[in-house]
């Protein structure tokens, strides 16, 4: 700081500042936080600055979310916006191989299945996370450390900026897991890719690779993670170097097939995961907010997110009611096929579903019981 300006604020501000924090170091089990020194645009470190870096951090369960957790988020998020400070917020998962899988599907299976007033309070704490990422006064740059999946890729696009490293895979799980996509998907992917590619995106269940979202516009940029003999080198189970098949529909970030996908599965072998860039990318983005005014700044981002929070808000409750709801039916089935059935069947039988259904059976215990697979023997 210049001596003149250091001057006057020694002048003006106040003696003592009011600790308005809300937050430690671990916020509860599964979320950290964490100020780091904001830095400039020439990596010299600003001091007195940060940036606030809030971590999921459930590896074990791809990062995803239990309740305890998503109060952290709030918490988290809160302290953030607060904090006179924090220039922008980091919103990433630990280690390298999910941001986040989205809610947790072994305490939907045990606790929420069933029992629709419960889940439709676990519904509130999810509804004030997202608007808790929406309403941050400062920006929310998302660090896609891995996979965004459901819920997960939810709040991830609830974030301003998103970059992800290239092994990450994007999408919804809702629809093959007895949900729907609705705690933001459905508000924010037409806003951001075009109502056709949010149909696809949102309802088909089908993982995009980090270079599709890049593609699409789901995501802001997109690095390199894997290398390879000390290199760097491109997601090899994708399509990078091309953008047009021979009949020129656009194949950049699709998956490879054949024998070219079996030459990649045994590069990814050969290498390892190096978010170094993904870092670097990331404190390109928090300096370049840096050097910018906090309020125009604020105020921007502010009247930028409106598109998103307005369909958020306009959807949220009744969204809730009918996640409620849903708990005793499809819900209560798809969860619980994913967390009891074996690793290699963990889905229902859909036909065997749409056949009850369509032949007018209720939906009794005995019904869902039949649906959920079982290990053999
Ligand atoms: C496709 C997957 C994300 C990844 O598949 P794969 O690479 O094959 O890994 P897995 O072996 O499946 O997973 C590794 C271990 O992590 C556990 N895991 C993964 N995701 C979760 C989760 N969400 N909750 C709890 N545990 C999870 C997995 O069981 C493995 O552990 P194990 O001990 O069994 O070896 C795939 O993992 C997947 O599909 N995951 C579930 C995604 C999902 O259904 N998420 C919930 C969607 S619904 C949601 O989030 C909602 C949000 C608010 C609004 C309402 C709503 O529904």
């Amino acid at each position: 700081m210049k001596k003149e300006t250091a001057a006057i604020v020694q002048k003006t501000a106040p003696g003592h500042l009011n600790d308005h924090n809300l937050v430690k170091t671990e916020v509860v089990p599964g979320v950290l936080y964490e100020k780091r020194p904001a830095k400039r645009a020439d990596g010299t470190v600003a001091e007195g600055l940060y940036n606030a870096w809030i971590t999921l951090d459930n590896q074990k369960q791809y990062n995803s979310y239990t309740t305890d957790m998503v109060k952290g988020v709030i918490m988290a998020f809160r302290d953030a916006s607060n904090a006179r400070d924090v220039s922008s917020v980091v919103f990433t998962g630990a280690g390298d191989k999910a941001f986040c899988t989205g809610g947790n599907t072994k305490e939907y299976a045990e606790y929420y299945a069933g029992n629709p007033q419960e889940y439709r309070q676990y519904m509130r704490l999810f509804n004030d996370m997202v608007s808790a990422i929406l309403g941050c006064d400062k920006p929310v740059i998302c660090r896609v450390n891995g996979m965004r999946i459901g819920g997960g890729q939810e709040i991830g696009m609830a974030a301003d900026f998103s970059v992800a490293q290239d092994l990450a895979k994007f999408g919804q799980a809702g629809p093959k897991h007895g949900s729907a996509p609705i705690g933001g998907a459905t508000d924010f992917l037409p806003v951001m890719i075009g109502a056709e590619l949010a149909m696809v995106s949102g309802s088909l269940c089908e993982p995009w690779s980090a270079h599709k979202a890049y593609r699409t516009g789901i995501i802001m940029d997109v690095v390199p993670a894997l290398k390879v003999d000390g290199k760097f080198v491109p997601n090899p189970l994708v399509i990078t170097d091309r953008y047009l098949d021979e009949f020129g529909r656009i194949i950049h970030g699709e998956s490879k097939t054949g024998a070219e996908l079996a030459a990649g599965k045994e590069l990814l072998k050969k290498g390892t995961v190096d978010l170094s860039l993904l870092d670097a990318k990331v404190e390109e983005i928090c300096a370049k907010i840096l050097h910018t005014f906090p309020d125009c700044f604020t105020k921007t981002i502010q009247e930028l997110r409106k598109p998103k929070l307005n369909a958020w808000n306009a959807n949220k409750e009744n969204s809730r009611d009918w996640l409620g709801l849903n708990m005793m039916t499809e819900a209560r089935t798809g969860f619980r096929a994913f967390n009891e059935g074996p690793k290699d069947d963990r889905e229902i039988d859909f036909v065997a579903l749409r056949q009850a259904l369509a032949k007018g059976a209720p939906w009794t215990p005995e019904l869902i019981e039949s649906l959920i697979p079982k290990a053999e023997g």
